[in-house]
């Protein structure tokens, strides 16, 4: 499992083991430099030989510190160092300082003012420990400084980042700044400045996961720095945000279908039915025992014509589905993919959730309460999982998505997993926010990432209907009996393990049909 920890985590756990008297600040800040320089040989084992100069940019803080220990271990290598200041060598914290003075018996200091473009990369390797954690303003010309340097037309050099790059909120994974209407993305088009690398300690920070902390970082490496795995002293109130994982298992024993659930999902009108399918393919895929597609009137022949192994029952209209659901073995039910925003759905969704089984709410079921979603919100219970899209996000929970737009002025800043725990809290149920960063919240504090990057990218993802496959395989898990927030991390993870599996061409139909391999290469 692993964890991502902010900005204050990360400095309790520092704190509290530097309070324990097991660990000085200066030593951890050595085995972070250590680990820089680890990484950097063993993501480029190339640099052991040829041309051995670096660029060392330090910060004023303790990320600053870490640059000069890199940069004395590269000498000590026999590397040839530039480092650059931005600040005040006075200033600097006391390990920092420290490292300072040790650096300025072997090398000279500039200021970061005199670093420019060379022409043509003259180092091998540039290192960015001007700001990590401590970042809690904007850093405004300095940016720019390094746009105009790092910009991607200069062709890209080994770019470095110590923990965080420069600029990058290592909470919400926006780049800090002040003027702008609305968040930006790092980096903004046509002013690219990326990390190849980045070299973070202890834990991933929830950044390098959020918004556009791929682009950023290029890859990120942890390196451990000695620090207790414990994470009792961390703040309580808000829990730790996991990266999702598969919490699942093969079907067991030598029971009969009904002991794998039965799920039940609502088709939308003549013309509209399409989604609803790929919905239910997806619960049966993944192991709900039987699937039943609840089809009004108007559309059974469409999609009797398009269905086989799931079943189709005729539901018209809030009663017909309260009839159906007095069925107690009908245990998990999936409704919003294709069915309209007509009062129709409210009565549907109401009725479901007045029926209180596990239950999925997506696309048109959200859609539809945008204008009252206190109505929603009072109906929605434990067992519910609603899966919004930034849009569908935006009309439930407007006050929250304006808090996400807002400029990131003060770091750490509000972030998508701020933003998904709060909606947690008011809806009363797991929400899981969809993006290639999926946040998944449970209103009881539990908090997980699913992350569509790094290595687990899969932007064929990004495909008509592939969400309402994620809904359908949430309510099968449901079916299965896992509990909502359970269902929604392995149902999120297996959808990205599906869309890896078949890769780019992927469009929504093909994503169940992976499910088979997927699981095969879990060994279920
Ligand atoms: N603690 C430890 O034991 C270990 C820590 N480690 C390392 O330390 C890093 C955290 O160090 P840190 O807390 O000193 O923060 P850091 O990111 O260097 O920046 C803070 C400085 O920048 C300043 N500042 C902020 N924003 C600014 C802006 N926009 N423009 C200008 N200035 C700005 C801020 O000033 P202030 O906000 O106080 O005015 C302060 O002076 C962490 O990422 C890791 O690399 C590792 O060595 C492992 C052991
Ligand atoms: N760039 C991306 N990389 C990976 N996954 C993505 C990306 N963009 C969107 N997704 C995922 O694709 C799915 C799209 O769902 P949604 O927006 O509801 O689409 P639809 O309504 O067409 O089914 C979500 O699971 C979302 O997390
Ligand atoms: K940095």
């Amino acid at each position: 499992m692993t964890e991502l920890l902010t900005a204050a985590q990360m400095r309790a756990i520092e704190q509290a083991a530097i309070e324990s008297g097991k660990v000085t600040g200066l030593e951890l800040m050595e085995r972070a430099g250590q680990g820089v320089v680890e990484a950097i040989f063993e993501e480029w084992p190339e640099l052991q030989s040829g041309n051995r100069k670096a660029v060392v940019l330090c910060g004023p803080g303790n990320n600053g510190g870490d640059g000069f220990v890199v940069a004395r271990l590269l000498n000590e290598r026999e590397w040839e160092v530039e480092v650059f200041l931005y600040g005040n060598a006075d200033k600097l914290p006391p390990d920092a300082k420290a490292n300072y003075e040790r650096w300025v018996e072997l090398g000279e200091v500039q200021s970061i003012e005199d670093f420019q473009r060379p022409l043509g990369w003259t180092a091998s390797v540039y290192v960015d420990a001007m700001f990590g954690t401590g970042l809690s303003r904007p850093i405004g010309d300095l940016h720019n400084q390094l746009w105009e340097v790092f910009d991607a037309d200069a062709g890209l050099p080994r770019l470095v980042a110590v923990d965080t790059p420069s600029g990058v909120c290592s909470d919400c994974g926006f780049v800090l700044r002040e003027g702008t209407k609305e968040r930006l993305p790092a980096p903004l088009p046509n002013h690219v400045f990326e990390s190849q690398l980045t070299v973070t300690f202890h834990s991933p920070k929830v950044g390098h996961y959020l918004s556009d902390g791929e682009a950023s970082c290029g890859k990120v490496i942890v390196k451990d720095i000695g620090l207790p795995r414990d994470n009792n002293m961390l703040p309580k109130e808000k829990g730790v945000v996991k990266l999702a994982s598969p919490i699942i298992h093969g079907k067991r024993g030598v029971n009969h279908k009904y002991a794998h659930g039965h799920a039940l999902v609502l088709s939308g009108t003549h013309g509209s039915t399409g989604a609803a399918r790929l919905a239910a393919r997806g619960a049966l895929r993944i192991g709900a025992g039987l699937v039943t597609l609840g089809s009004p009137r108007s559309a059974m022949l469409e999609n009797a014509a398009n269905l086989t192994a799931v079943m189709l029952k005729q539901i018209d209209g809030a009663l017909g589905l309260t009839e159906v659901l007095e069925d107690m073995r009908f245990n998990a039910v999936c409704l919003g993919p294709g069915l309209g925003v007509r009062a129709d759905t409210q009565a549907l969704v109401l009725t479901v959730l007045k029926a209180n089984r596990p239950t999925v709410l997506d696309a048109d079921a959200l859609t539809r309460f945008s204008a009252n979603p206190d109505v929603l919100f009072g109906l929605l219970h434990k067992d519910c999982v609603i899966t919004p899209h930034g849009g569908e996000f935006t009309k439930l929970f407007p006050d929250i998505a304006e808090k996400l737009a807002a400029p990131a002025t003060t770091g750490p800043a509000y972030s998508k997993v701020d933003a998904a725990r709060e909606a947690a809290t008011r809806a009363g149920c797991v929400v899981l926010f969809k993006g290639p960063d999926t946040v998944i919240a449970d209103p009881d504090g539990r908090c997980s990432i699913n992350s569509a990057q790094y290595d687990r990218a899969a932007p064929w993802l990004a495909t008509a209907g592939s969400g309402d496959v994620l809904a359908g395989f949430i309510s099968g898990l449901m079916a299965r009996g896992f509990p909502p927030m359970a269902a929604a991390e392995t149902g999120a993870w297996l959808h990205v393990e599906c869309a890896r599996k078949f890769g780019p061409g992927l469009i929504a139909e093909d994503l169940a049909e992976q499910l088979p391999a997927v699981f095969r290469d879990l060994g279920l």
